[in-house]
């Protein structure tokens, strides 16, 4: 099976200072991968040169599927435009008819439980949970066969997240897509994900990575508690996880 996203010797400075170097990384269709790592090791510089907008300084990346959607924090709603508008966006860009994108952005829609109403509203017209929703119907609209995700949940409360978290499961089982899901809370990653990832703290390579038993929306509480639990007392995989280095942080 040819994987749908591969990342090969990836590294990357800014100003100099070497924020990545020698990632490699595949992930197959249909394929949720959670990459943990501690803040500021270099996740979300990865999502970027994944998701194509950052050119790396050295290395390979290759979508054979050609195009990828993103989902962050941050929803990044146009606040003029509605949800339907907003959702409708990589239609337009590329090139779907309008009477044809009405019904694929209702049936996304659908899909992260927007009702047909939040449809016509504006973002400041909706909580942060639907605009999230928002922003991930966005990110089905145009079929990707790649979605990456970089900490979309972080700001939501813990029932909201589980709810979204749950959302991305039942969208990827369904559409199939292959996703890069950045996290470093590892509660969700086991949550959600067939394979965790994690990177070094230096973002220089991979420390590792392991499969959580079960499949992701099979999992129930007691599963994801005791392999969290496993894993942070006694794996060294996830040692430094939770390690802060503030110089490395913006
Ligand atoms: N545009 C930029 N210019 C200069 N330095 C940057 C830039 N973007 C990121 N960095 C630096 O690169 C390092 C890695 O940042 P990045 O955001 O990729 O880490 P992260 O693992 O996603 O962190 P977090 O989990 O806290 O979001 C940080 O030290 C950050 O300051």
């Amino acid at each position: 099976m040819a994987a749908a996203l591969t990342l090969t010797g990836i590294g990357h400075a800014f100003l100099g200072r070497t924020i990545l170097d020698g990632i490699s990384l595949t992930v197959n269709p249909g394929e949720v991968v959670a990459l943990a790592g501690p803040s500021g090791c270099g996740k979300s510089t990865l999502a970027h040169i994944a998701a194509g907008v950052l050119a790396p300084l050295r290395g390979h990346r290759d979508l054979p599927g050609g195009r990828c959607g993103m989902v962050f924090q941050d929803p990044r709603l146009l606040p003029w435009a509605t949800a339907a508008d907003n959702i409708a966006l990589p239609l337009r860009l590329s090139g779907v008819p309008r009477r044809d994108r009405r019904s694929r952005v209702e049936a996304v829609a659908r899909q992260v439980a927007l009702l047909p109403e939040d449809l016509d509203r504006y973002p400041a017209e909706l909580s942060g949970g639907m605009r999230q929703r928002t922003a991930i119907a966005r990110a089905l609209a145009d079929g990707p066969p790649v979605i990456l995700f970089d900490e979309p949940f972080t700001a939501l409360d813990p029932a909201l997240k589980r709810r979204m978290q749950d959302l991305v499961t039942d969208a990827a089982a369904t559409a199939r897509f292959a996703a890069l899901f950045i996290t470093h809370d590892l509660q969700e990653a086991a949550r959600i994900a067939h394979r965790i990832v994690v990177m070094n703290p230096d973002g220089r390579g991979l420390t590792g990575e392991c499969r959580p038993p079960g499949q992701p929306g099979q999992r129930d509480d007691g599963a994801v508690f005791a392999f969290v639990r496993a894993a942070l007392s006694s794996s060294p995989l996830f040692a430094h996880l939770n390690d802060l280095d503030e110089r490395r942080l913006p």
